[in-house]
């Protein structure tokens, strides 16, 4: 899935990554809206082992791996890192935290000297650690402001919300925030 770059705004991109995991499909949709507006590869994050269809379930195992500093394997590999200057890192609020799997994924890739720009859906109780996380397990990079938005609340068996009204809205504020960051100029 690979759009040629969007127009360079300050900071001129070569390739931009759009790395993303979700499973309700709310990060994914933020992701794909990133995508159009820049560009670049889209991978979703995929595990050797995935979580439970539970939800109850994934969340003990999730709070589990989080005690223990578990880092699931990850079935996805991204070729040529080097290709990239500017990597996009989607994910949910689990538990407060950045999901495990997302951090398997900053502690397997060096993404030294790359521009790193977090994203994130949650169910209204905020980012909590995950970009503090972010910026600790990428330490030779340029973290960027992120972009966080309410997507589902599986607890209370709301899952896909990213359509409609709320979708145009969050187009809405993810063009900002890139104007704002400066990784696109286009006028609207
Ligand atoms: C295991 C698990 C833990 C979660 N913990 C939180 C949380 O601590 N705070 C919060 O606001 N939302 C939490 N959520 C809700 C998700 O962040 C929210 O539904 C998000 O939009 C899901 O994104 P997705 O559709 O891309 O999977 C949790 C969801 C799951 C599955």
């Amino acid at each position: 899935q690979d759009i040629p770059p969007a127009t360079p705004g300050n900071i001129p991109i070569k390739k931009a990554l759009i790395v993303y995991l979700s499973r309700t499909n709310n990060t994914k949709a933020v992701a794909g809206i990133i995508h159009k507006e820049i560009g670049g590869t889209l991978v979703a994050l995929e595990l050797e082992t995935p979580y439970p269809a539970n939800y109850q379930t994934t969340v003990q195992q999730v709070a589990r791996e989080n005690e223990t500093g578990f880092l699931p394997p990850l079935r996805t590999r991204i070729a040529n890192m080097e290709q990239y200057d500017v990597v996009f890192v989607g994910f949910p609020t689990w538990g407060m935290q950045l999901p495990p799997p997302m951090k398997s994924f900053l502690k397997q890739y060096d993404l030294s000297g790359k521009t790193v720009v977090p994203f994130n859906t949650n169910a209204g109780y905020g980012v909590g650690s995950s970009m503090e996380t972010v910026k600790a397990l990428a330490p030779k990079s340029t973290v960027l402001e992120g972009f966080s938005t309410r997507g589902g609340i599986e607890r209370d068996g709301v899952l896909f919300v990213m359509e409609g009204e709320k979708e145009k809205r969050v187009q809405n504020e993810i063009r900002a925030w890139l104007k704002r960051i400066k990784l696109v100029d286009k006028e609207e």
